[in-house]
């Protein structure tokens, strides 16, 4: 795992974006894993700049709250229109729904469709104060596909900003899962954010428990983690580099 600490948001979404674009430069086809949430917010703004680059890019949400319609302004997918997909011609856009009849069914339907793409080239990642990726809450199997999940009472509240009160923020959502995720070819873990150093330390730090789904990704052959050492101000330090 590469770990790249940056001054600031600024450079965190500068650095986030050029690696998006070299990703996506020079192919016909390419294939990226997008997240939500606040963190890729000024990546998305740097590639609203490069709406030429992404015609022949597919794009696959990480996740969807199970039971707001497409058009709420909470859903993700209003989210991922108003940040990026309104202003930059994909060649499709992918994300769950979360309002699907059949949601097992949806699930399948969703890996089944990332398989035929190809598979995701580069998948961008959050960091949950509590270490999910995606969706994938503490002790979630390292195994999981795309499924159905509840929302610990750490994460709605965290995501209550976005809402009217937290009786709003959903208690179920679809995710990715983290098998899902380590099949991708490259990851870039964003980390911006007040309260994440615990956190951080524990992704740099810490043993690989499923109580802390991100440490899995010292497992997959090509992560790297960008901190934003302003916002994500507290104690952290370096592992030494591990092979
Ligand atoms: N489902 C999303 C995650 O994909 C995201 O990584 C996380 C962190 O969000 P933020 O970037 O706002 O800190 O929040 C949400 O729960």
């Amino acid at each position: 795992m590469k770990t790249i600490i940056v001054e600031n948001y600024q450079k965190l979404s500068a650095y986030a974006a050029e690696q998006i674009i070299k990703e996506v430069d020079g192919t016909d086809h390419a294939v990226l894993g997008l997240a939500t949430g606040s963190t890729p917010v000024g990546t998305y703004e740097y590639l609203r700049n490069f709406p030429e680059r992404f015609k022949g890019v597919t794009t696959f949400n990480l996740d969807e709250y199970i039971g707001l319609d497409k058009k709420d302004t909470n859903s993700y997918w209003t989210f991922m229109k108003e940040q990026l997909f309104n202003h930059v011609p994909f060649q499709e856009n992918n994300i769950p729904d979360g309002n699907a009849d059949d949601l097992k069914a949806e699930c399948h339907r969703y890996e089944a469709q990332i398989r035929n793409s190809g598979g995701i080239d580069l998948q961008i990642l959050g960091l949950g104060n509590n270490g999910h990726i995606g969706f994938n809450e503490p002790d979630t199997s390292f195994d999981s596909r795309t499924h159905v999940v509840d929302l610990s009472e750490t994460t709605r509240q965290a995501n209550a900003r976005f809402f009217q009160s937290i009786d709003h923020v959903p208690t179920k959502a679809i995710t990715m899962g983290i098998h899902t995720i380590m099949e991708s070819k490259r990851i870039l873990l964003l980390v911006s954010g007040k309260g994440k150093s615990d956190a951080v330390e524990r992704l740099l730090n810490g043993r690989m428990t499923e109580d802390f789904p991100a440490s899995i990704l010292h497992h997959h052959p090509d992560v790297t983690v960008v901190i934003d050492q302003e916002r994500v101000a507290g104690k952290f330090h370096m592992a030494p580099e591990k092979s």
